[in-house]
């Protein structure tokens, strides 16, 4: 399965939910919304109220990215508000093990990420308690950054440690990734895509379709 997930922090606030509604009518079935506290990552985005608002005019998957610290504080939460899958950082999560099963417990899909400066070998041992793992391709905080060449790597490491351990786990990745990037990491093994500027920036439809174009042919 592929899909790409766009990332609403590039979108234009202004009319979130008319460009909402325009990646949807494009076809796409997944949302990225990035929860940034000011603490694990340098700046703040936004929470629960607007993820709740926005859930009220659409059926997308939500795919809610928490770079929070100790997420594991307002699971609950962010269940009610709507989310579907929720991510958390192994960096920011003192009892990783724990707070992924929470996740599961309360209904949702299961994630974890890393950073960049953060090897795969740290996931070994939580591979088998989650949906995706997603591997940052910039290091957080902040839309419209250049994609790091060293995370290739990881992504192709990540994909044989899955393969063989016999799972059946999905390889998120989030950070720069665009029309130039885009074939590198489906390569490497990637199948879920997340796009911020390559999505929102310009017309959204025809992004859309040239990104979407570029998974279909695998
Ligand atoms: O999580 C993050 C940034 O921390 C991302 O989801 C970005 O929002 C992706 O933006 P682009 O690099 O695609 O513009
Ligand atoms: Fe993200």
């Amino acid at each position: 399965m592929y899909q790409l997930s766009p990332s609403i922090l590039a979108a234009d606030f202004n009319c979130l939910g008319e460009q909402i509604r325009q990646v949807e009518e494009a076809g796409v079935e997944w949302l990225h919304i990035d929860v940034m506290d000011g603490a694990f990552v340098p700046s703040i985005s936004f929470g629960m109220p607007v993820i709740a608002s926005i859930r009220k005019n659409s059926s997308l998957f939500f795919d809610v990215h928490l770079m929070i610290e100790e997420p594991g504080r307002y699971i609950e939460e962010f269940k009610k508000s709507g989310a579907d899958m929720l991510t958390v950082h192994a960096e920011a999560c003192k009892h990783l093990d724990s707070t992924l099963r929470e996740i599961r417990k309360a209904g949702m899909k299961v994630g974890v990420a890393i950073n960049p400066g953060t090897p795969v070998s740290q996931l070994e041992c939580v591979l088998d308690l989650v949906d995706m793992v997603l591997v940052m391709t910039v290091n957080p905080g902040f839309g419209g950054q250049s994609y790091i060449e060293s995370c290739t790597g990881k992504v192709q490491k990540l994909r044989k440690m899955i393969t063989d351990a016999g799972l059946d786990v999905d390889i998120q990745v989030d950070g720069g990734i665009n029309e130039k990037t885009i074939d590198k990491v489906l390569d490497a093994g990637a199948n879920i895509l997340v796009a911020g500027s390559a999505v929102f920036g310009g017309n959204i439809g025809e992004n859309v379709r040239r990104l979407k174009e570029r998974m279909e042919r695998r």
